[in-house]
């Protein structure tokens, strides 16, 4: 919004003035990447300290602790003064600790609550709820900037107030899972929430396989250790390309920069916050086609079928913005109506393949992979990785793009190609087969596919 620019990042505001700019350069600013990015380094280093919170307090006061800081962020970005961009910046930080909180903490709480038939789609009703905030924040957004008076970026950083009331709220009125209460030796407790959350008497099958699987991971003594042994090499690899290979796919640059990127390739601020909203709706809806198909059609399909989407995309988004603004950067007073669409619709084509596979399938897939014996240091892993890749594309995408020029769509493409033959190659299915059993398939399938003996 044009009011927040010229507040917090003046010298990219009279960029957007002048005449003789370069497109690819007009938003390029170390502060307003930083302004970005500083929530996934604050994300980063909160979810490595959350996973010993949820340990110690359970995984519902984590979570309300997660709401509580998200909240006080929300609340000093919006109050914070014209040009005290430290103090938009704190409370970015703020919101990062309290996102790192809860994307450790709410698909841990999931799959300990959920009947065990319907975990898959609980755990991407995670990330179809992400999408549904991203959508939500969209659309406030292109509503927000039609007020008069320069202050709709107020309500729209602070309007994260919202959800945070509902987290927190929410998480207080929640109970503790079973594993928790096991974890803490109160049995009775435990059984007795088992029969509400299931609606059954009998769950003792269900108890007792929560207790040994209790004791058993109590017997793991560094998990940490483990996973870099040479018997979980294949594993440690998963826990780092997969949230790595997503956060390179370039979902991000969509995701954060939408309306900056929009703008930059011609169009004017409304259209640019409604093509976000756009590109919002489709994350939301491909999402759903996700968890329709994924016990269907299998995690490989899925993966593979939305790499090669988004792969092509890449590529035709690439070339629109290359024959518009050339390797100059010609900024255009008026862009063609065909180019507005094939843009438009192309990005839409990369973020609905996005949305059906490595968007909720890199949260799936791990946390269905992983022995016990390295799941807590392993779950970990990903979830770092996920947030420190998020940081680096959220730092650099504006960088790359003035330099790179249309070229960043072709190294996005690249990546792209690279993950997609990754998972053709090593990943094997892992559809339909029980947790307990998924160690022993993998290393049947690896053998069987030469990967390993
Ligand atoms: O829906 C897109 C969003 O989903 C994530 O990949 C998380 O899985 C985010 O990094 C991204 O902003």
């Amino acid at each position: 919004m044009e009011a927040f620019l010229k507040n917090y990042f003046s010298s990219v505001a009279k960029r957007q003035m002048e005449d003789s700019v370069n497109a690819y350069c007009l938003f390029e600013s170390h502060l307003l990447s930083m302004f970005t990015s500083s929530l996934y380094l604050a994300a980063l280093s909160s979810s490595l300290v959350a996973s010993t919170l949820m340990r110690k307090l359970g995984r519902r006061t984590t979570m309300v602790g997660g709401g509580v800081l998200f909240f006080v962020g929300a609340l000093i970005n919006a109050l914070a003064p014209s040009h005290a961009l430290w103090m938009l910046i704190f409370g970015r930080i703020l919101q990062g600790f309290g996102v790192g909180f809860s994307i450790q903490s709410v698909p841990l709480y999931l799959s300990e609550m959920a009947p065990y038939k319907y975990r898959g789609g609980l755990n991407i009703g995670f990330q179809l709820c992400i999408t549904i905030g991203i959508l939500a924040a969209n659309l406030l957004n292109y509503a927000f900037n039609k007020i008069n008076g320069g202050f709709g970026w107020r309500l729209s950083l602070g309007g994260a107030v919202v959800p945070a009331t509902v987290v927190t709220i929410g998480a207080l009125a929640l109970p503790d899972t079973p594993n928790f209460m096991i974890e803490r030796g109160k049995h009775d407790e435990a059984r007795a929430m088992l029969r509400r959350l299931r609606g059954v008497a009998d769950v003792d099958q269900e108890f007792n396989d929560i207790v040994s699987a209790c004791e058993a991971s109590k017997k793991v003594e560094n998990p940490w250790r483990n996973l870099f042994k040479k018997k979980y090499r294949f594993y440690l690899m998963m826990a780092i390309a997969i949230p790595l290979f997503q956060g390179l796919s370039g979902i991000n640059v969509i995701m954060f920069y939408a309306p900056v990127l929009f703008n930059s390739i011609g169009f004017n601020s409304h259209s640019a916050l409604m093509s976000a909203v756009i590109t919002g709706g489709v994350n939301v809806l491909a999402t759903l086609v996700s968890i329709y198909g994924v016990d269907r059609w299998g995690r490989r399909f899925l993966f593979i079928e939305g790499g090669i989407q988004m792969l092509i995309s890449q590529i035709v988004v690439g070339i629109c913005i290359g024959v518009i603004h050339g390797v100059d950067g010609a900024v255009r007073e008026t862009i063609p109506k065909w180019y507005a669409i094939v843009v438009v619709v192309f990005i839409c084509i990369f973020v609905g393949g996005f949305a059906w596979s490595w968007g909720p399938l890199a949260w799936l897939v791990p946390s269905e992979i992983f022995p016990l014996e390295i799941r807590s240091a392993a779950q970990s892993l990903n979830v770092s990785v996920n947030m420190g890749c998020t940081f680096l594309i959220a730092q650099t995408f504006l960088t790359m793009l003035c330099h790179f020029k249309f070229v960043v769509f072709f190294l996005f493409g690249f990546f792209d190609l690279v993950m997609t033959v990754f998972i053709y190659l090593v990943l094997p299915e892992t559809n339909n087969i029980p947790i307990e059993e998924m160690p022993m398939q993998i290393a049947i399938v690896r053998v069987l596919q030469g990967l390993s003996d």
